[in-house]
């Protein structure tokens, strides 16, 4: 028997699917080079490059293609950066495996300055995340933020190029890339929450895939899933659209999960952040609780403010 591993072509994805490959081998007797296969996916999020990923309709832009393959039998599992995906799944699939997070602290990028805050004024960043962009405002209101897609080495070649005085990356991924630039100063989460999953693999089969379920197994990593768990709960409740602000990092001590979540408008002009702790038993309900608070907190105002484009 051969096992199938469908991923999206770039770099970093490869990069993962290789070494969710590498640990299965490691972790099965039977498991080799030689019956493990990496399948290679375009998906449309790769394809529309011009556009932010919030106008061309977030969901299941990264997966559509993928999870078709789980559910036809075409591919076995599927590996994904877990912030990219939505929070409901199409029917028939489920996230079974969890490695453990990478560092999921944000990077800024840029040759002019270590931080924001030394940038000078009406300095322009790349950015296609209405998170970052919020956060960016937040701090720095008089700079301006670009639309700026495209992978992790693309994004550092418009650099380069000048389009652009900074951008941010994930550090998760320049780590899994094993790129050590120069430009690349890590920021605090404290000052710059990061995406709801950042930093965490998560892979995913189709629930009739038993042989899949039980391989993967091992390989999964509890703390992890617990807080990215309790964060995905968050983000539901928020918003299962992409086009709100969201930030959340759920953190693990003892049998406690401590939650921090933000939601804020994309000019940076408004934004509501709170913390709750919970029991590891029901990550989701401390999720749903946060969101919640987070929505009552922001109020109607806020969300009519969202969607009129504000
Ligand atoms: N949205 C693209 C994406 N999805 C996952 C990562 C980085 C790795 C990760 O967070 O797991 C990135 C690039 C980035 O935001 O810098």
């Amino acid at each position: 028997m051969t096992v199938r591993i469908g991923t999206r072509g770039s770099l970093l994805a490869l990069a993962q699917a290789e070494e969710v490959k590498a640990r299965l081998i490691a972790a099965h007797d039977h498991l080799s080079e030689n019956n493990i296969e990496i399948v290679v996916m375009s998906t449309r999020g790769d394809r529309v490059l011009d556009r932010p990923l919030s106008e061309i309709g977030g969901k299941g832009l990264f997966t559509e293609e993928i999870e078709a393959s789980l559910l036809s039998g075409d591919i076995d599992i599927a590996v994904h950066s877990l912030k990219d995906m939505a929070t409901v799944l199409p029917d028939g699939l489920e996230l079974v495996c969890y490695l453990e997070r990478e560092d999921v602290r944000d990077a800024f990028i840029s040759a002019k300055a270590a931080t924001l805050k030394e940038l000078p004024k009406g300095a322009v960043i790349g950015s296609a995340s209405l998170r970052r962009q919020a956060q960016t405002l937040a701090l720095r209101p008089d700079v301006s933020v670009v639309t700026f897609r495209g992978n992790v080495q693309s994004r550092l070649r418009k650099l380069e190029e000048g389009v652009v005085d900074a951008t941010y990356l994930a550090v998760a991924g320049l780590n899994r890339l094993g790129l050590d630039d120069p430009r690349v100063h890590p920021i605090p989460v404290d000052n710059f929450l990061p995406a709801v999953a950042q930093g965490a693999i998560s892979i995913e089969i189709a629930s009739h895939n038993q042989t899949a379920r039980e391989m993967l197994a091992p390989l999964n990593h509890r703390n992890t899933e617990l807080c990215v768990r309790a964060e995905r709960a968050m983000l539901k409740i928020l918003d299962g659209s992409c086009r709100t602000p969201i930030a959340g990092y759920a953190t693990l001590t003892g049998d406690q999960i401590t939650l921090r979540g933000q939601v804020a408008l994309p000019d940076g002009k408004e934004s509501y952040s709170n913390t709750l702790q919970g029991p590891t038993q029901d990550p989701e309900a401390l999720g749903h609780r946060l969101g919640q608070i987070l929505r009552d907190q922001a109020g109607p105002a806020f969300f009519a403010k969202l969607a009129a484009g504000v």
